[in-house]
């Protein structure tokens, strides 16, 4: 109908206020998820990755503030600041920006659906799994309370819960976190969301029960043409599911890519990285490499590229010169590395970089 993705995030940058400093956890993310689409968003722990999401549904509290960027869902901003603040004042919400009731009223749980690792975030421990189940019902949908039990008791079976008119009555903790897991996606079901958002949703839950929800993902997926942003560090996971990814790294995006093209062709040292890390069917055990170094605090984060420190592939050029998100392929991969033609930073005749020199010149500073 609309060549517009459904959700459009832009440079978005959220910090907290530390004892320690600004932790600048989101520093200039852009990406964004088309109509039908599952999309990855991945990275070890601490890239940022469930900021950013809380960040797009204007959940961050104090000490966190979104400082900038664009989001914009379904041709509603979410987030947005006035053009051009003075350097040094404070950044200014646009008009345009829906107001927080909007958001909890039209956005939350109605067109956004979340669904979060632990699954008792969301469901509320004194009122049984049908009656919660039937509240979004009835409030999404306008249905009578007889309409909306039987459409809770349809939903609660498409999910896979056996025997859904007995368990109707249920409370959570009568649930095991796979099937609380599966009333949460039955919940989201019942808002008919545009899109649904996961955080690593299923991370608590064993392997097997993990592989029904993904492939419950894909029927839903299939058959509402839901919209999903999945947010794993689980590139099994991603293989899975993903259609397009996004490969964050200390608060930036490095790759983006088609799932295929990320895992037979990854762009960026980092993603090459976490793949020789992660167990495949075509890559023995013993020859599996793991990630070196460990990814530095969002305070003060490296300068150059982020990831110069632990990257096989770091010359001098990578310890001065940030490289953003670029194109690198005809087929729209992108990577943000030196060593792509297209940044044209005299990578190549840059000498290698020796692990240990930074650190000294940081030091100095100090
Ligand atoms: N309330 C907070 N106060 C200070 N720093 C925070 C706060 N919340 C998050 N951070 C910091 O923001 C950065 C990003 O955190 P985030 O939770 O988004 O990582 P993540 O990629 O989701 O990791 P994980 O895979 O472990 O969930 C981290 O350095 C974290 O310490
Ligand atoms: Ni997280």
């Amino acid at each position: 109908m609309t060549d517009t993705p459904l959700l459009t995030v832009e440079n978005l940058q959220t910090q907290f206020e530390t004892d320690a400093g600004t932790v600048r956890a989101v520093d200039g993310v852009s990406f964004t998820v088309e109509h039908g689409e599952i999309v990855g968003l991945v990275g070890e722990s601490g890239a940022g990755k469930s900021v950013a999401i809380r960040s797009l549904l204007r959940l961050i509290n104090a000490p966190g503030r979104i400082v900038g960027g664009e989001v914009t869902f379904d041709g509603q901003t979410i987030i947005g600041f006035e053009d051009e603040p003075d350097a040094d004042s404070e950044p200014v919400q646009c008009d345009e920006m829906l107001t927080e009731s909007e958001m909890r009223s039209q956005i939350r749980g109605n067109e956004i659906a979340l669904i979060f690792q632990d699954p008792m975030e969301s469901l509320n421990p004194v009122f049984t799994i049908g009656e919660q189940l039937c509240e979004v019902i009835q409030i999404n949908r306008g249905f009578s309370e007889t309409e909306a039990r039987e459409y809770a008791i349809d939903t609660l079976r498409e999910v896979g819960i056996p025997q859904p008119k007995e368990r109707f009555d249920d409370y959570p903790h009568e649930f095991s976190g796979g099937m609380r897991q599966r009333v949460l996606i039955a919940m989201a079901l019942g808002c008919q969301p545009k899109l649904i958002v996961a955080d690593e949703p299923t991370t608590a839950l064993d392997v097997t029960v993990e592989g029904q929800i993904l492939d419950l993902v894909y029927d839903l997926q299939e058959k509402y043409d839901t919209s999903f942003l999945w947010v794993t560090h689980d590139m099994g996971i991603v293989a899975e599911i993903c259609d397009r990814v996004n490969v964050m790294y200390l608060g930036e995006v490095v790759e983006r890519a088609a799932v295929d093209d990320l895992f037979y062709d990854p762009q960026h040292p980092y993603t090459k990285a976490l793949l020789n890390s992660i167990p495949r069917p075509d890559v023995a055990m013993s020859d599996l490499q793991p990630l070196e170094g460990t990814m530095p605090e969002p305070i003060n984060p490296p300068a150059g590229c982020r990831f110069h420190d632990r990257c096989s592939d770091a010359r001098e050029v990578c310890t001065r010169v940030h490289p953003d998100l670029k194109e690198v392929s005809d087929d729209g991969q992108c990577a943000a590395c030196l060593k792509h033609d297209v940044f044209d930073a005299g990578y190549e005749a840059s000498p290698v970089f020796t692990r240990g020199a930074a650190s000294t010149e940081g030091s100095a500073r100090e």
